[in-house]
């Protein structure tokens, strides 16, 4: 029998094999016998293979069901430092049902169970019985302890609502990735521009300048990424070339708009003028929002229309129509808010509308023209009915996908009422038609009516909804990083390779069986046993610190120990505090 020196801080219990097994378990020779006890009996208390062909001995008393064949807890469920003087484990053939959670009973998904193998970068099946604590112990629930339901659990999802997952959706991970690229790739062209702008550093053009440029008013414009110095943070900088600017009081539309905050409108920050591009330029400074596109690369650029009308439009290149008064709705929130507020959006153009998430639109380049027209200023009240004129042409475009139909108007109109009901029908007619007298956006929402803002309002609290499960899914996996970097800390480190007292015995042996135990199980026929679940679930019992007990055994199995959780959890951080201490 291999002697494990005591634990000096740990309650482990020292175990010993009943002496004609153990004289038979160290006999070489008889190492692959038949008649050798078969390990699952004497670890689960049952052996699933055991009519399928597993060439060790079972006892004919042992039941060959899981959830009774356990055998009896070695030591009571709190361990004292006495109970390292526990008394001899013998593995018994009858099953007490009503003792507490068996020290060797595993998880519901046993490590000889053969679990699903997992491979890296495949998706993994996870067992949605593990997800709660509760689940963890299916056949012992009248006698097991409930641990607290705190934060050390991985917490289901609300049912059928998503597909529970321990991480994030891939869909949602890869447009998170995509976002977080776009904020560092640079483009491939070499591009010169100003190491430094008034505060911001590490400028990159948004798209490629070429010669047939679309002018903004009167003036070329060009869209630079650039980090703010001061905060660290990656925003829009919106250049137009020269451009004099004869009064500092247009800078007060900027002002006005950088107080605005609203979901539909791109947030404006700052605006400034320079001779860094060797020009007079003026520079309005926006918030960034990576992986967008505006509506007129997603449904009127013949480059990308016939992919991206495939993926957001449906066959038939026509967007839904529950998409459209999505689309309606959010723009005419936008109106809303910036006529309350005394502006016009003044940029209701399908370049100039972007698309930063699923369904979600912004307004981009609000105040701009303000800036640009200061000395031509118009009345507000017609800024604020061309907005309207605007909203209807851009919806008139949308419904026909084409440009071109806004050049003739009545029979854009007529094809709409074909495709669309009549509601859109006349929301675009009111919008494109001359006001008698004046219009207004609250007349819009009367035509939208309460239902569809009702419908939207409940696909945006669902769409919360699953955003609130997609976090909490990710919720837990910072608290295992910390575990596994103690783990990193404390295992074989090189420096300790000769001081037995450290490597090789008392709890850090307990801490390098524990990890043999979660990270290097092998099944039956000795093939390692990667699965996922089953590590994620051995470390969340283990930052709980459960009075859980398994056995540990060790590599040469010649030996076992039978320790709970609790017992590892306090090893690891004394471990982990030694070297601490040894760091100052
Ligand atoms: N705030 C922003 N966040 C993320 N991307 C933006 C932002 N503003 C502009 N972009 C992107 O920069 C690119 C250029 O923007 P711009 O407004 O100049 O569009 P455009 O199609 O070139 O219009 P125009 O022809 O009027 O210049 C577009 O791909 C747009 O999606």
């Amino acid at each position: 029998m291999a002697y494990f020196s005591r634990p000096q801080s740990s309650a482990a219990v020292r175990i010993a094999h009943p002496t004609d097994y153990d004289d038979r378990e160290r006999s070489p020779q008889k190492r692959d016998s038949p008649q050798r006890q078969c390990r699952n009996i004497l670890i689960y208390g049952s052996c699933r293979f055991q009519d399928k062909g597993c060439i060790y001995y079972h006892p004919a008393t042992t039941s060959t069901s899981s959830n009774v064949a356990i055998p009896e807890s070695p030591a009571p469920p709190s361990l004292s430092a006495q109970a390292v003087h526990a008394p001899v484990f013998v593995p018994k053939t009858t099953l007490d049902t009503s003792s507490t959670t068996s020290p060797t009973q595993p998880p519901s998904f046993t490590p000889s169970a053969s679990p699903a193998p997992y491979f890296p970068g495949q998706e993994v099946e996870y067992d949605d019985t593990i997800s709660s604590l509760g689940s963890f112990y299916p056949t012992a629930q009248q006698a097991f302890v409930r641990q607290p339901l705190d934060y050390h659990l991985y917490t289901n999802p609300i049912p059928d609502a998503f597909s529970p997952s321990h991480f994030i959706s891939d869909n949602f991970r890869e447009e998170l990735h995509r976002r977080s690229d776009l904020i560092h790739t640079i483009p491939s062209t070499p591009y010169h521009l100003p190491e430094e702008l008034q505060g911001y550093h590490s400028l990159a053009p948004l798209e490629p300048l070429v010669p047939e440029r679309r002018k903004l008013v009167s003036w070329y414009s060009a869209v630079y990424r650039a980090t703010n110095t001061s905060d660290g943070a990656t925003y829009v900088l919106r250049r137009i070339e020269n451009f004099r600017l004869t009064h500092r009081a247009a800078f007060g539309a900027i002002e006005s708009w950088s107080r605005i905050r609203h979901p539909n409108i791109v947030r404006v920050r700052e605006a400034f003028t320079t001779r860094a591009f060797n020009d007079n330029s003026l520079i309005v400074c926006y918030d960034y929002h990576p992986n967008s596109k505006s509506l007129y690369e997603l449904y009127f650029n013949p480059k990308s229309s016939g992919l991206l009308h495939g993926q957001l439009s449906g066959s038939m290149g026509r967007i839904p129509e529950a998409t459209l008064w999505s689309y309606i709705i959010q723009i005419a929130n936008a109106i809303r808010v910036a006529h309350e507020a005394g502006l016009a959006l003044r940029m209701i153009d399908p370049a100039k509308i972007l698309l930063t998430g699923k369904n979600r639109l912004r307004i981009n380049s609000c105040g701009i023209v303000d800036v640009l027209l200061y000395d031509t200023r118009q009345d507000i009240t017609i800024t604020q009915q061309e907005d309207l004129v605007l909203f209807g042409r851009l919806l008139v475009a949308l419904c026909c996908n084409s440009l071109a139909a806004l050049s003739a108007l009545p029979k854009a109109l007529d094809t709409i009422g074909r495709i669309y009901s009549a509601d859109i029908q006349a929301l675009a007619l009111f919008l494109v038609s001359k006001p008698a007298p004046l219009k207004s956006i609250t007349q819009v929402f009367e035509h939208i009516g309460t239902d569809r803002l009702l419908r939207d309002m409940d696909e945006m609290q669902i769409a919360n909804d699953r955003l609130e499960a997609e976090v909490q899914s990710e919720l837990e996996n910072g608290r295992l990083v910390r575990l596994l970097c103690k783990f990193g800390f404390i295992n074989e480190r090189p420096e300790f390779d000769r001081d037995l007292r450290w490597a090789e015995t008392g709890d850090r042996y307990i801490i390098k069986l524990f990890r043999d135990y979660v990270f290097h199980q092998v099944d039956e026929n000795r093939n390692p046993v990667v699965n996922l679940s089953y590590v994620l679930t051995c470390l969340n019992k283990l930052d709980c610190g459960t009075d859980e007990r398994i056995m540990l055994v060790s590599r040469d199995e010649q030996s076992c120990l039978v320790v709970s959780y609790k017992e590892v959890k306090a090893c690891i951080e004394s471990a982990f505090s030694d070297l601490s201490r040894a760091s100052r």
